[in-house]
């Protein structure tokens, strides 16, 4: 028997949209079938208490999903799954203690939902998010919950007081297992966007071998139920947080299942020793997964932004080209041990002409354009060990594995190929460049490289733009 729900009915309280009716009489059943089937197949002795109420967790994710309108479903779903337990000979006062039990079902999770809207906006993303759900959401509702229901079931004469403290500590620890697994699934399952199916035979495979270790503790050694611990560990760090989650979910119901059949290391010489090493062992390895699988999308994630900063500190965003500090770095590695190590090998400096002017007349998004389009000129002349860059502004930076005479050629190509560039949206548009060249020596800092180059560019823009100078 466990904690139910009761209805509530602000007289404020707005119709729920039409669409939402389908969704929360499935809440309200698959509330009820998990009930069931806890109390049928995860109720132990003594005190015939639901290890893992996972009903709790559907109450919850019906508020956060379907809001207020949940609770008379949560309610009726609960007065329905408890009152086979709960009724006696007196039937009001079985309606009455049913009710009891179902209102507090019904509040403990709406509460739980408020402090989730309010503590885990996105859910769970880090591993101080586990903490949080379970000190700061789970922890005071569910507590005063279940002393609440207890002492319900006392003065119902349901269960003598000498058991108040055992039902409450049972009672906490099966609403708390029973609403972080559902709703670490839940908050996995919507935050997944593609099912990564190849996966899927690795979760079968993982709940295989879990229960092929079950079994082997059931029929050999009971120890080997610790080997359920690898097989869902291996998961965090190869499976999507779903199937992770799925997982362990199935794992914790089997081993609640099979306890009730005398399974396992957990038998010890009480049935209260033996419940507290089970919840004991549960409570672990859902916490070790949970937690761990989190660690492990935080430091996924803090790895790919880092990635993400890298490649934007040394990358362009606008044409994708290396930036100066990427280029440089580039061009000394390829020139001193790269590809270019020992060949003749050309920079080239290439500045649009007059491209103020450009943004002037035809707009800044214009402006833009014509530098995308200018560095695909340029990357389509690029060949194998070639590096090309922008410096900023409308000046690009090219390292050509080619002597003095075939980089003239090919940035003169790049020229022509640039000032007969035309665009869809800005038909009059017309633009040219300017370029210097000049050869990289053998052993040469390619800095001072570019500034030969960078001298010939001027001499370019002073002999009237729309040319390719050398420095020999
Ligand atoms: N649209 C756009 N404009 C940019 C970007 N970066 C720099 N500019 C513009 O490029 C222009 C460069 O102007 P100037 O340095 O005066 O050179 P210019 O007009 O090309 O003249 P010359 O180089 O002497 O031929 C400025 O108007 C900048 O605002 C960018 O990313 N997008």
């Amino acid at each position: 028997m466990t904690p139910t729900v009761k209805a509530q009915s602000h007289a404020s309280a707005r119709l729920p949209h039409l669409n939402t009716f389908p969704k929360l009489l499935i809440g309200g059943l698959l509330y009820y079938a998990l009930a069931q089937f806890g109390m049928t197949f995860m109720a132990t002795q003594p005190a015939n208490i639901t290890l893992i109420w996972l009903s709790v967790g559907v109450a919850l994710v019906m508020y956060l999903r379907l809001g207020k309108a949940s609770a008379i479903v949560v309610f009726i779903a609960s007065f329905a799954a408890n009152y086979p337990g709960m009724q006696v000979a007196d039937m009001v006062h079985g309606v009455v203690h049913t009710s009891i039990a179902a209102l507090i079902d019904t509040l403990a999770p709406w509460v739980m939902a408020g402090l989730v809207k309010r503590h885990l906006q996105s859910g769970l993303s880090r591993f101080q998010d586990l903490v949080t759900l379970v000190v700061r959401v789970y922890l005071l509702p569910i507590a005063l919950s279940v002393v609440m229901l207890t002492v319900n079931l006392i003065l119902g004469g349901y269960i003598g007081s000498e058991l108040f403290a055992q039902y409450v500590l049972q009672l906490l620890f099966s609403d708390i297992l029973g609403a972080l697994l559902v709703y670490a699934f839940f908050d996995a399952f919507v935050k997944q966007q593609q099912w990564p199916l190849r996966q899927s035979a690795l979760a079968c495979a993982s709940i295989v071998l879990a229960l092929a270790a079950m079994l082997t503790a059931k029929l050999w050694l009971g120890g080997f139920i610790f080997a359920v611990l690898p097989c869902v560990l291996v998961m965090i760090f190869v499976c999507a947080s779903v199937f992770v989650y799925s997982v362990l979910l199935a794992v914790v119901a089997a081993l609640v299942v099979l306890f009730g059949h005398d399974f396992g290391p957990f038998i010890q010489d009480t049935p209260m020793q033996s419940l507290f090493m089970l919840q004991s062992f549960i409570v672990t390895l859902s916490m070790l997964t949970i937690g761990g699988r989190l660690l492990q999308s935080q430091l996924l994630n803090e790895t790919d932004s880092k990635h993400y900063w890298q490649h934007q500190a040394r990358f362009d965003d606008l044409t994708q080209l290396m930036q100066r500090n990427a280029f440089m770095d580039a061009a000394e590695h390829s020139l001193r041990c790269g590809g270019l190590k020992g060949k003749s090998s050309s920079i080239a400096v290439v500045d649009l002409d007059l491209f103020k002017k450009v943004n002037d007349r035809f707009g800044h998004q214009a402006g833009d354009e014509v530098l995308e389009c200018v560095a695909y000129c340029l990357t389509k002349q690029l060949r194998e060990h070639d590096l090309a860059a922008r410096f900023g502004g409308e000046e690009f930076v090219l390292l050509l594995s080619a002597h003095l005479e075939q980089g003239c050629g090919i940035v003169e190509r790049i020229r022509i190929a640039i000032s007969e560039l035309t665009f869809d949206d800005y038909p009059e548009l017309r633009v040219t460049c300017s370029i210097g060249v000049t050869h990289v020596n053998q052993g040469e800092d390619i800095g001072s490289a570019l500034s030969r180059a960078d001298g010939s560019l001027y001499k370019a823009k002073q002999q009237g733009r729309n040319q390719v100078c050398i420095n020999h």
